[in-house]
């Protein structure tokens, strides 16, 4: 039987690649950072602090940058004997309104034990208890709330605490807000009101180029892979993909840890193109498992529609021909199907996920279709398909399709 044995060969240290992990330095945000430091300037000049919003694709280092900036404020900040400063962060991913966001931050506030339950007081006493913490704080205190976005519509905190001093709830706390959203939509919903103050200073992050993934991957990989263990080009390919795809930084570190395990788990010395590719394969195949957990059953038939199609050859497929293979895989599997609309709304959200592409076909004077194709490889959508749907003899089906259409072509 094999072993549990340590392998160190490939990486000096694998969590430099990971989530969790502080980079020392932040690369290629020097006019970001410039700005934000500009925002954050009055807190070290002990005045009121400005409101600011983030907002960028993920993984293009609003967090990273965030992060880095606060830890350096504290420090500058501590030889001003008159400025007192508190930074407070949340991540409000699970946390969808107003009230839910301020229970959190009245018990980050508060010892273990003191907490307040999470349900059945009114929002306003929560708001109440939440400015008597930050009041018995006092001084500057920053609340960052990671992912916004996910407050919704019910955002009358993001109204009412910037507003809170001149208000008079709040004495001796001065507080500012720092927003962090990837969701683009999200700014443009916010109430004028909320708009007006939240976003006092709007920074934002555009996707990372292949050049910058790539100086990013550089000097994250002097501390994580041990010398000699990459192939020529490798760093170059993660960053090459990550910016043809999201330009995210996270994709492109993703990358290459996962290449680098591939060798490791293979006993190679060195990470190799092959290993990015598997990589490459891996990810995207979990992109497609991840996106497909949020749909629903009429969601997976649509997909499926477009996988038929695809095995035939036939995508990029507009709408009413994707519509009437729907309808007949629906009715071999003896599901109820929906209408055309409802199916074209489930085509928009696998659109929105990155597992298919559109393109708007102008007919003139009859207006505009859209046709529809995989933007993920075919086997990587089946995989996730025959993961989730227990229809093992038309998933054959559309393989040997497939096959017999790739066998034709060759
Ligand atoms: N400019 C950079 N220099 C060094 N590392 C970076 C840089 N930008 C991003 N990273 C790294 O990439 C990963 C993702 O970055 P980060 O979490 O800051 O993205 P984000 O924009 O906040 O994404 P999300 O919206 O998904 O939270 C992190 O591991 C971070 O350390």
């Amino acid at each position: 039987m094999r072993r549990f044995e340590r392998k160190q060969n490939i990486f000096t240290n694998k969590d430099a690649l990971g989530e969790s992990y502080k980079p020392e330095r932040i690369e290629e945000r020097d006019d970001e950072i410039s700005e934000y430091m500009d925002a954050l300037q009055p807190v070290v000049d002990g005045w009121e602090p400005n409101n600011v919003f983030l907002y960028g694709n993920t993984g293009v280092g609003k967090t990273a940058v965030t992060e880095f900036l606060l830890e350096m404020l504290l420090e500058d900040v501590s030889k001003y004997d008159d400025v007192s400063l508190s930074v407070i962060s949340l991540n409000c991913k699970t946390l969808n309104s107003s009230y839910q966001v301020a229970v959190e931050l009245v018990n980050e506030l508060r010892p273990t034990g003191a907490e307040i339950s999470s349900t059945g007081y009114p929002q306003q006493t929560v708001f109440k208890k939440l400015f008597e913490e930050l009041d018995d704080v006092g001084g500057t205190i920053l609340i960052v709330l990671d992912e916004v976005d996910s407050i919704g519509d019910r955002d009358e905190l993001l109204y009412e605490l910037p507003r809170a001093r001149s208000n008079g709830k709040l004495e001796e706390a001065k507080v500012g807000l720092i927003g962090i959203s990837n969701d683009f939509k999200f700014h443009d919903q916010l109430d004028p009101r909320v708009q007006d103050t939240l976003c006092e200073r709007e920074l934002h992050f555009p996707p990372y180029q292949a050049p910058e993934l790539q100086n990013i991957l550089e000097s994250r990989a002097d501390v994580a892979i041990a010398e000699d263990s990459c192939e020529e080009g490798v760093l170059n390919l993660c960053a090459a993909l990550a910016a043809r795809d999201s330009g995210s930084a996270r994709q492109a570190l993703d990358l290459l840890r996962l290449a680098g395990e591939h060798a490791e788990n293979k006993d190679d010395e060195k990470i190799t193109l092959d290993h990015v590719d598997i990589a490459r394969q891996k990810l995207e195949q979990e992109r497609v498992v991840e996106g497909m957990r949020e749909l629903t059953e009429n969601g997976h038939f649509a997909l499926l529609a477009v996988v038929s199609k695809a095995a035939n050859d036939e995508t990029p497929c507009r709408m009413r021909d994707l519509y009437q293979e729907y309808l007949r895989l629906c009715n071999s599997a003896g599901i109820d199907p929906l209408a055309q609309r409802s199916v074209h709304n489930h085509l928009s959200d696998l659109r929105m996920l990155g597992i298919l592409s559109a393109e708007e076909n102008r007919t003139g004077s009859r207006g505009n279709y859209y046709s529809y194709a995989l933007d993920v490889p075919f086997n990587s959508a089946m995989t996730a398909l025959s993961d989730v749907l227990a229809l093992d003899s038309v998933l054959d089906e559309i393989r040997k399709t497939a096959h017999e259409a790739t066998s034709l072509s060759a």
